[in-house]
């Protein structure tokens, strides 16, 4: 797999946004977000359900309309052709599209589409790649199955086996882990951090796990309501104050080997 270099301005961002405002059926979902990611950065976007964390990260690769800036690399992202932003941009949704009776080695040579002109077929190495990050992702024997044969934890891994078979610099990865297994969840953030090590990749995120977010993320930024409540490091940002007051969650966090640990407690009963 050969990441392509994203058409990036010198020193720009890999992800830079301000003002974003999405409505969706005439309901305000995001108001005001700005956000930025740093060119090899890991970010994490945190909140409580409905908050808005897909309806950002949709924004960002260019899913759904919005108003406001969205710049990837130093290009507006409207400026991007579908084709050249499939070469910086992979996405994985919370729910993919899983064709009927697509066998697997198929579904990730998809990713390979922006490199395989209109009329042409994969060629050697785009098959190559699909088949070395089916190797990675602990998926070699699975590739003549069909995709939709396989377990929830599966087949979230083939999807971010498609994303990285893109070989697209910057990953938006909305819940990656949220059908894995606690061993799976780790090898996948871990694959996913050694290849941005590797390879410069960019990586914004949305997960639930806070603990595990913490533990992977550089920066994170918590929305409630459509806006950004607060921004920094793991350990500024999930904090027992921020937790109880836009989760409703009493927890306890303590000190953890790379970010803090996220532990919840039964609320004391009320006298
Ligand atoms: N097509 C739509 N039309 C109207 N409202 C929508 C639409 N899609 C999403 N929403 C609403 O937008 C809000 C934000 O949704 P979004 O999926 O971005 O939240 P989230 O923070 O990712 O939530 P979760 O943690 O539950 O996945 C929710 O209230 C949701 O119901």
């Amino acid at each position: 797999m050969s990441p392509v270099p994203a058409p990036r301005e010198v020193g720009a961002a890999a992800v830079e946004v301000r003002g974003l405002h999405v409505s969706l059926d005439g309901n305000p979902i995001l108001t005001g977000v700005d956000l930025t990611v740093a060119a090899g950065e890991w970010v994490t976007v945190i909140g409580p359900n409905g908050a808005g964390k897909s309806t950002l990260l949709r924004a960002v690769g260019g899913l759904l309309p919005a108003q406001g800036m969205i710049t990837l690399f130093g290009t507006p992202s409207a400026a991007l052709r579908r084709r050249d932003r499939a070469r910086v941009v992979a996405t994985v949704t919370q729910s993919p599209v899983v064709p009927p009776g697509m066998p697997v080695l198929d579904y990730v040579l998809l990713g390979r589409t922006p490199y395989i002109s209109p009329l042409g077929r994969e060629s050697a190495a785009d098959v190559e790649a699909a088949h070395e990050v089916l190797d990675r992702l602990d998926l070699a024997g699975f590739h003549n199955r069909e995709l939709a044969t396989l377990s929830g934890g599966e087949r979230q891994r083939v999807f971010l086996a498609r994303a990285l078979a893109q070989g697209a610099t910057l990953l938006l990865l909305d819940e990656p882990t949220s059908a894995l297994d606690i061993g799976h969840q780790q090898e996948v953030l871990e694959l996913v951090d050694q290849l941005r090590h590797a390879h410069g990749l960019t990586v914004l995120a949305t997960m639930h796990d806070l603990s595990l977010a913490g533990e992977y993320a550089d920066r994170m930024v918590m929305l409630a309501d459509g806006q950004v409540v607060a921004t920094g490091t793991p350990r500024e940002v999930l904090t027992e104050h921020l937790l109880a007051t836009h989760y409703r969650a009493s927890v306890r966090v303590v000190a953890g080997t790379h970010g803090p640990l996220v532990v919840p407690v039964r609320p004391r009963p009320t006298p």
